[in-house]
């Protein structure tokens, strides 16, 4: 189970998350909406440890997070794996796709060719994309690539942040399917965040809604609260 607990969390004076506890359990697909600017990539960055909530805690697998970013321990980031809208800025644009989905392989000491491999055959990818850069493929091909590396460590917890807001149909449809076979054969939990309901519809098993925006800048709300609704 991912959990958090009461976290807020602030840009400066706004309060963007106020005292907000959810849970992703294992082995299903949570789909997550909510009006633009209410929180949830925020919330997604708190579940992947990248961002500290300025109160509250989150666990994973009831292991309480004490180190944020970097400093949170290998074992417990590799858990959970994040991807973005848009990859062309999760990636680095000087490595060939191969070695980007091997990066975690890389970091972790154990690089594995043939794991590379393969996951790039279960995203989608030729081999002869894999020699090519960034700035030499599609954004579809590069979120393959990105979702490929996600994988590649097998994490335990999933977010998909507007995963397939820009792709074609096919590569959303493709990508999804994946992500699901993932799902199936190791238990993982994700999280789908998405405005796009019709694909909430098909993909979750079940909705939640984050609502109700913190106050503009430097102004100070009655109730800057989301309210969590499932
Ligand atoms: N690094 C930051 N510094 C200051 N404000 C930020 C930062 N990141 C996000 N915000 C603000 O916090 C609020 C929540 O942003 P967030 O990206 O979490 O919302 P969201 O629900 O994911 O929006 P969308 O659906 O449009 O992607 C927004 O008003 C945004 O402008």
């Amino acid at each position: 189970m991912l959990r958090v607990r009461e976290i807020t969390v602030r840009y400066g004076r706004r309060t963007v998350l106020d005292r907000l506890s959810f849970e992703l359990p294992p082995g299903g697909v949570l789909g997550l909406g909510g009006p633009s600017g209410c929180g949830k990539s925020t919330l997604a960055r708190v579940l992947a440890m990248m961002l500290r909530p300025a109160a509250g805690s989150l666990s994973v697998d009831g292991v309480e997070v004490r180190g944020w970013r970097q400093r949170a321990p290998r074992g417990l980031r590799t858990r959970v794996a994040l991807l973005y809208q848009q990859p062309r800025l999760a990636v680095d644009p000087k490595l060939r796709l191969s070695e980007i989905i091997g990066e975690p392989l890389a970091a972790a000491g154990r690089p594995d060719r043939e794991r590379v491999a393969a996951l790039a055959g279960e995203v989608g990818l030729t081999g002869d994309l894999l020699t090519r850069r960034p700035h030499e493929v599609s954004d579809g091909q590069l979120q393959r690539a990105c979702l490929a590396r996600a994988l590649t460590l097998e994490p335990g917890y999933l977010i998909c942040d507007e995963m397939t807001t820009m792709l074609d149909a096919s590569t959303q449809a493709h990508l999804v399917a994946v992500v699901n076979a993932y799902r199936d054969s190791t238990g993982a939990g994700v999280l789908a965040i998405s405005h796009d309901q019709v694909l909430l519809d098909r993909w979750a098993d079940s909705r939640a809604e984050l609502s109700g925006a913190g106050s503009p800048p430097g102004t100070p709300s009655p109730s800057p609260a989301p309210r969590w609704r499932s």
